[in-house]
């Protein structure tokens, strides 16, 4: 059955066909809809910096796309001078934003692909090149078939704690089709449950200060009719005791060994909050959020952003000059505080089951995801 809900495609934030790449200008949303181009990674390292696109997953699919569109265009003299440009490019768009981990993921990753490429002798120069091209582009189609699996895990374990009943959700930031290449990850259980008319109300947080939450997750929900109401971040403890919540969900930016969560700035407080009322946390994310590398929380490094981001909005001033600000991009969650679980493609786990979990999962076995050659290099990231 295809009803309207379904019908409606869903926003995109990203237009790629080889060759070419445009991204939706999200500083422009809501009051104007428009792409720009991106050319090659330094459009993509300036646009990701200043936050034209954002969100984990998409900062990682727009750098990736970039350099696709670079190879594309470019002639190499041979396979190493074409390898040493691959790795050398995906680190500086590394260094476009610190605390998101899915860059730098995706550069492990294609690293080590290309790498592997090269040293083998059955690829020519252009072998590889075409590759990896279609490697960097498989980017797109495998994020919106894991955020789909994501949805459906997250609606299913949510529902199955509320006895099949209609659920209220509480969200932060944008996590749906504009952080994302669609669908999305904690919005993607929204949209999931919304499918299934399951959904009995969504609430949204304004995110200050960049108003993700107002601006990008108002403007998707808007979009596809799916019953919401905007809330500003100091509302969420009465939102919570009196508008029968049934679960907060969250996306990340890096999850770490030990199920310690960064996301935007305001998620650390929900998760008190919600744990305070005795309602569900989820964390919503794809596993190349995970970063087992780091231990605990603590060593993540945390972006802090312009002050100007604070005190002024569309060139109108909310602070005087002078006053100092604070401006933390991000902030952590303790694992304990993760009650509901965190929501990947692969299932719903516990954060001190996650690593455990993981490291056990075969990949080739889960047929429904596009198998890109480098998915399966999980092991090099987690051996690094
Ligand atoms: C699925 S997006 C994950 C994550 O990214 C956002 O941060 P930003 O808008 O600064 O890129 C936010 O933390 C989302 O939860």
């Amino acid at each position: 059955m295809t009803s309207n809900k379904k019908l409606k495609m869903a926003l995109e934030s990203i237009k790629y066909k080889r060759g070419h790449l445009e991204i939706l200008d999200q500083l422009l949303i809501p009051d104007s809809h428009e792409f720009i181009p991106v050319n090659d990674t330094s459009d993509a390292w300036r646009a990701i910096k200043q936050m034209q696109v954002r969100g984990a997953p998409a900062i990682a699919i727009v750098g990736c796309l970039s350099l696709a569109i670079e190879l594309h265009n470019k002639e190499f003299d041979n396979k190493q001078s074409l390898v040493d440009h691959i790795c050398k490019q995906l680190e500086y768009l590394v260094t476009s934003r610190p605390t998101a981990v899915n860059m730098k993921e995706a550069t492990h990753r294609f690293s080590a692909l290309a790498q592997a490429l090269k040293d083998d002798k059955n690829y020519s120069k252009d072998d590889v090149k075409q590759l990896m091209i279609e490697e960097l582009e498989l980017m797109l189609e495998d994020d919106i078939a894991t955020n789909k699996a994501i949805g459906k895990n997250g609606a299913e374990h949510i529902l199955g704690s509320s006895s099949d009943q209609p659920v209220c959700i509480l969200t932060h930031c944008n996590t749906g089709s504009l952080a994302t290449a669609g669908y999305g990850t904690a919005l993607g259980v929204v949209r999931r449950l919304h499918e299934l008319d399951k959904l009995n109300h969504a609430f949204c947080t304004e995110t200050r200060p960049y108003n993700q939450g107002s601006r990008l997750t108002a403007y998707e929900l808007v979009y596809e009719t799916i019953p919401a109401t905007l809330i500003c971040d100091s509302m969420v403890s009465m939102v919570m005791k009196n508008k029968g919540i049934s679960a907060v969900v969250v996306g990340a930016d890096r999850v770490v060994k030990n199920g310690d969560t960064a996301n935007k700035i305001g998620t650390y407080q929900l998760a008190i909050c919600a744990k305070y009322h005795n309602i569900p946390f989820y964390v919503a994310c794809p596993v190349t959020t995970f970063d087992p590398n780091m231990k605990t929380g603590e060593e993540i490094h945390i972006e802090e952003r312009p002050h100007h981001e604070m005190t002024r909005v569309k060139g109108v001033s909310l602070a005087p000059d002078g006053i100092n600000c604070y401006n933390p991009a991000f902030d952590v969650t303790p694992a304990e505080l993760i009650t509901g679980g965190i929501i990947t493609e692969y299932g719903v786990f516990l954060p001190d089951e996650l690593y455990n979990c993981l490291m056990m999962i075969d990949k080739t076995k889960h047929e429904e995801f596009p198998r890109s050659r480098s998915r399966t290099n999980f092991q090099i990231f987690t051996e690094r």
